[in-house]
């Protein structure tokens, strides 16, 4: 078969690796037209220093090589996804589309898979979600994720496309658990990102972690998904990863909030945005998630670390 692949950054680039390994063609697709030239040439990605791109892969910043083929990757970031399906809906029409970000869109409020229902209705929607760096799949290390969407055929369709060796896929019908799962583990980092560069311990973490978790069963519980997938891949296991490893981006840029490390902001922290889209959403159905409010008033520097930390520690006692 052959996969397009748009967005050449970190994950675009190890899911174009890990497919084009086992037997696919994919075009990688860029919006750089002079990086993309340079990679076709070196085989070097700029944001995966220690990869190299298979001859199988085409590397192109022209849209209509994308749009030839009937399965379509999204791996920009969560905001740049709706923009992007805006523009070029005519051409995605009837395409099986697989969105690989995580995050919540910060103008409708709605995870990957729901976007692209609602910009391009006749497509396939998917989204591929769960614990990986984009570096392990790129070095072909056993990786696991979920495949979420509506229609159990096209996904059990997708899922045996997508799997290869090293990369397992799992699917569910539950494309709002999913969403969730992703989206709200990247807010999760950036307080245990917090809370460890401010030195308060791995209890604080593990409290965080935990209590965080209470958060998305709260928002899945009031948008109807199933706490089944919240305990899943796309949750409970990719909020593990994210929360307790220094090569998430989110765990990191939560570390520079609390004054412990430098940080490059033109990194991609999926966490931030989503971290005001699901505090406004939180509002609108009147639900009560105070860490995902807190690491918002920290981003928008409304409180400071021990603000936070009193928000939080200083609540009325209630029952687990
Ligand atoms: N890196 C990882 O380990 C990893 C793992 C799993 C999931 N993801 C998810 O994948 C998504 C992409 O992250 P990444 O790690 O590849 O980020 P990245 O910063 O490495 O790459 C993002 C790419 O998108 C491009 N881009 C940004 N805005 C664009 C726009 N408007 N139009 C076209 N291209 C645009 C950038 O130029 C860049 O090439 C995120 O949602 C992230 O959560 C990443
Ligand atoms: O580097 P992060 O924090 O964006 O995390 C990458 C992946 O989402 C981990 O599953």
């Amino acid at each position: 078969m052959s996969i397009a692949v748009i967005g050449a950054g970190a994950f675009g680039a190890a899911l174009a690796i890990t497919w084009a390994e086992a037997g696919h063609d994919v075009t990688l697709w860029g919006r750089n037209a002079d990086t993309m030239s340079t990679m076709q040439k070196t085989r070097e990605i700029p944001r995966l220093s220690d990869a190299v791109l298979p001859q199988n892969i085409t590397c192109s910043a022209s849209l209509d090589t994308v749009f030839a083929h009937d399965i379509i990757a999204l791996a920009l970031p969560a905001q740049a996804m709706r923009p992007f399906l805006e523009t070029h809906k005519n051409a995605l029409t009837g395409k099986s589309l697989i969105a690989c970000c995580k995050g919540i869109d910060l103008t409708t409020m709605t995870g990957p898979v729901t976007t692209i229902r609602q910009i391009v209705p006749s497509a396939n929607a998917a989204m591929l979600t769960g614990p990986s760096f984009a570096a392990d799949i790129a070095n072909g290390l056993p990786t696991a994720l979920t495949l979420a969407t509506p229609d159990d055929t096209i996904g059990a369709n997708l899922q045996s496309l997508l799997a290869t060796p090293t990369l397992r896929v799992y699917r569910t019908t539950d494309t709002i658990g999913a969403e969730l799962g992703g989206a709200l583990k990247n807010v999760m980092a950036i307080a245990c990102g917090v809370a460890i560069g401010a030195g308060l311990g791995d209890s604080a973490r593990a409290a965080l972690m935990t209590r965080g978790f209470s958060e998305m069963l709260t928002l899945a519980d009031r948008l109807g998904a199933d706490r089944a997938t919240l305990g899943g891949l796309s949750g409970f296991g990719d909020l593990v990863l994210t929360c307790t490893s220094t090569q998430s981006r989110n765990f990191r840029f939560g570390q520079s909030l609390a004054g412990a490390t430098d940080f490059d902001k033109t990194t991609t922290v999926e966490g931030a945005a989503t971290a005001k889209s699901v505090t406004k959403l939180a509002k609108t159905l009147d639900l009560d998630l105070p860490i995902c409010t807190v690491v918002a008033d920290l981003i928008d520097e409304k409180t400071d670390v021990s603000g936070a930390l009193e928000a939080l520690m200083a609540r009325p006692l209630k029952e687990e």
